[in-house]
């Protein structure tokens, strides 16, 4: 038994990425567009209709506008669109309890690639108590170009772009209403992200004073321990020992995010998660809800 899945989007950037993942699967069959008819409502329509689960890899407003034409196909968005939109099961699968969820649902939202490495620092610190929801979080992380999709890959490949630069600097990123919804914080935390000239692959940073939070200096160990046992067992993340240096391209190709802790040793911490934006960020954890939507091996295609 296949199941049938259309990528709408496939041509862009997380589309292709999605597309070959699923290739050479003989438990997925593509329901595929070609370039004449890929923007084609009527095309898309039908193409809709005869899958069991399609995969928006859209602008936000084009995802919009699909949901309203999938009729009864179930759904995975990866735009922002969604992701904290009632009705919508968050597509995050290492929160407490989301893979039932994922499996049961009609429509997913992909959570975002800086999204998942925030999300994915501060909610076992949040559940553990050690990290109030109050707090005032501040995260900073660096994104290969292809996070901007095509329109910020075409701006670097011109030689357009500078070779490092911030963005979103009045405090608006679109990932922030996730990331306090997921990470368990009221307070929205201080988020600068910078991209880098280079293609893909990310390093998002959670600072911290531990001795300002409840327990004091205790905290610092606690932390470790915490991200250990929220993702004991886990198949892609990992809390690995802290190095000299933090690649952000380390995990490319792979569906892997390592977490480490580091500081001075003493109060001033930071949590570091590095994982590949059109990976774990993207494309690879769509077909890891898609494989808890249909039934599959959740690793299934992925590595
Ligand atoms: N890049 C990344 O690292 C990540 C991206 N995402 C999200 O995934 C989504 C896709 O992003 P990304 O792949 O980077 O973007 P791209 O710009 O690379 O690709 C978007 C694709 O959608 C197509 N498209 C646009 N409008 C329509 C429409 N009305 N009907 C059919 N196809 C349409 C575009 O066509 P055309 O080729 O003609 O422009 C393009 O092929 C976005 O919402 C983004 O936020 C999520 C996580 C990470
Ligand atoms: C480098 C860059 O521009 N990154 C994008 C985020 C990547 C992305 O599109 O993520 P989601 O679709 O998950 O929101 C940004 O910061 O807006």
């Amino acid at each position: 038994m296949t199941t049938a899945v259309f990528i709408d989007g496939e041509a862009g950037t997380t589309g292709l990425q999605i597309r070959d993942r699923l290739a050479g699967r003989d438990d997925i069959r593509l329901v595929q567009l070609d370039e004449a008819t890929r923007k084609d409502d009527a095309a898309r329509r039908d193409a809709f209709a005869q899958a069991d689960v399609a995969i928006l890899c859209l602008p936000d407003d084009a995802a919009r506008a699909a949901v309203a034409m999938a009729g009864d196909t179930r759904i995975i968005d990866a735009s922002t669109a969604h992701r904290v939109a009632a009705d919508w099961v968050y597509g995050m699968p290492e929160l407490p309890g989301q893979r039932d969820r994922i499996r049961d649902a009609r429509h997913v939202a992909n959570v975002g690639c800086f999204a998942t490495a925030a999300i994915s620092m501060l909610r076992p610190l949040t559940d553990a108590e050690i990290l109030p929801p109050d707090h005032g979080v501040v995260l900073t992380g660096v994104s290969g170009y292809t996070g901007g999709g095509k329109a910020l890959i075409a701006e670097f490949e011109r030689g357009a772009a500078p070779a490092y630069y911030l963005y979103a600097l009045s405090q608006g990123h679109k990932h922030l209403p996730e990331i306090a919804r997921y990470g368990g914080l009221d307070r929205k935390p201080l988020f600068q992200p910078a991209v880098g000239a280079y293609a893909q692959g990310m390093a998002v940073q959670l600072h911290l004073h531990a001795d300002l939070l409840p327990g004091g200096i205790a905290g610092y160990a606690r932390i470790e321990a915490a991200l250990r046992e929220f993702y004991a067992g886990d198949p892609f993340v990992s809390v690995e020992m802290p190095g000299e240096r933090i690649d952000p391209q380390a995990l490319n190709g792979t569906n892997r995010m390592a977490i480490s802790v580091q500081g001075d040793g003493n109060a001033r911490v930071t949590v570091a998660a590095v994982l590949d934006n059109l990976g774990k960020g993207a494309s690879g954890t769509a077909v890891q809800n898609l494989n808890l939507m249909i039934g599959a091996e959740e690793t299934a295609g992925l590595i």
